[in-house]
């Protein structure tokens, strides 16, 4: 057996993120039916569909904003599932949202020092007033931000207030302050929604260097095609809450009822 082959087995063998059975709805609309999927630990695993399909109810449920009405979601085998957000995080799992949800006023830098209020003992109000052992945190807490600004290349913005920049940047940021939670799990929920080409590649590439460098897993909801099946190692498909394929994204490619529901529309191949 391979190295690779032993790391994919040990890897199926524990997920890092189990949902099973999860359903919710709102009202009289179902926005997710009996799904159930594994993350594999160290994957970039997506999840596709059309408008409406579920995707962002999922993820809401996964990081605690909803709760189930019914089945399990666990994190490496803990079940999570009546967690609150909060809570969910400490243990691990961070987001980023379809709209980008920063502090505009405040600088790059500040934005990452947010994100790592779960580590916080001194909390940031506190840290930013007072010297002593609430300063030494402070210091510890602004090494790693200002490591993770160099890892996506944000060097030369860290003083810049957010809502000054790019929207592309300003997606990268988002990523940051995430990051900056030091998760074992990263849910981004279109990270590339609204971007040109360019700045989709980048951010391609950053996920790729989360996920390889870092070695966080990550769970994607995205609608270019053309990203999901270029940096995915599985691909999950809902439609109308319901789960209709997954696999690797050849496999998904290749299933009949995916074809039909999403890839085979006028959207197929592209973004939606
Ligand atoms: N808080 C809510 N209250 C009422 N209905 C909701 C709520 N959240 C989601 N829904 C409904 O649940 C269904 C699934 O929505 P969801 O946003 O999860 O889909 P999606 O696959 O993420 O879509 P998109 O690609 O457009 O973001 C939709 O019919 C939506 O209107």
């Amino acid at each position: 057996m391979s190295a690779a082959e032993s790391l994919a087995d040990r890897a199926a063998a524990s997920p890092i993120l189990t949902v099973q059975g999860v359903s919710k709805k709102f009202g009289g609309v179902t926005a997710v039916q009996d799904v159930s999927l594994e993350v594999p630990r160290g994957a970039i695993v997506s999840v596709i569909g059309p408008n409406g399909a579920g995707k962002t109810s999922l993820l809401n449920m996964v990081s605690g904003f909803y709760r189930p009405d019914t089945g399990v979601i666990a994190l490496e085998g803990d079940a999570i599932t009546t967690l609150r957000p909060s809570q969910i995080a400490a243990r691990g799992i961070a987001r980023t949202f379809q709209n980008i949800a920063l502090f505009s006023g405040l600088t790059v830098l500040d934005n990452l020092m947010l994100g790592r209020h779960v580590h916080m003992r001194a909390g940031v109000l506190s840290s930013a007033l007072y010297w002593g052992p609430a300063r030494k945190e402070e210091i510890a807490h602004r090494e790693r931000c200002e490591e993770i600004i160099e890892f996506l290349k944000l060097q030369d913005l860290r003083k810049q207030q957010t809502g000054a920049l790019s929207y592309g940047l300003r997606k990268r940021v988002e990523l940051g302050r995430a990051l900056a939670l030091e998760p074992k799990v990263l849910l981004l929920d279109e990270p590339m929604g609204g971007m040109n080409q360019d700045e989709k590649e980048d951010m391609a590439r950053h996920v790729l260097d989360v996920n390889i460098e870092r070695g966080v897993t990550v769970v994607l909801i995205e609608h270019d095609m053309g990203v999901v099946m270029d940096i995915s190692d599985r691909v999950f498909v809902l439609d109308r809450g319901r789960r209709i394929g997954g696999g690797t994204p050849e496999e998904v490619q290749r299933t009949p009822a995916v074809i039909q529901a999403y890839l085979g529309t006028s959207k197929g191949g592209g973004q939606t």
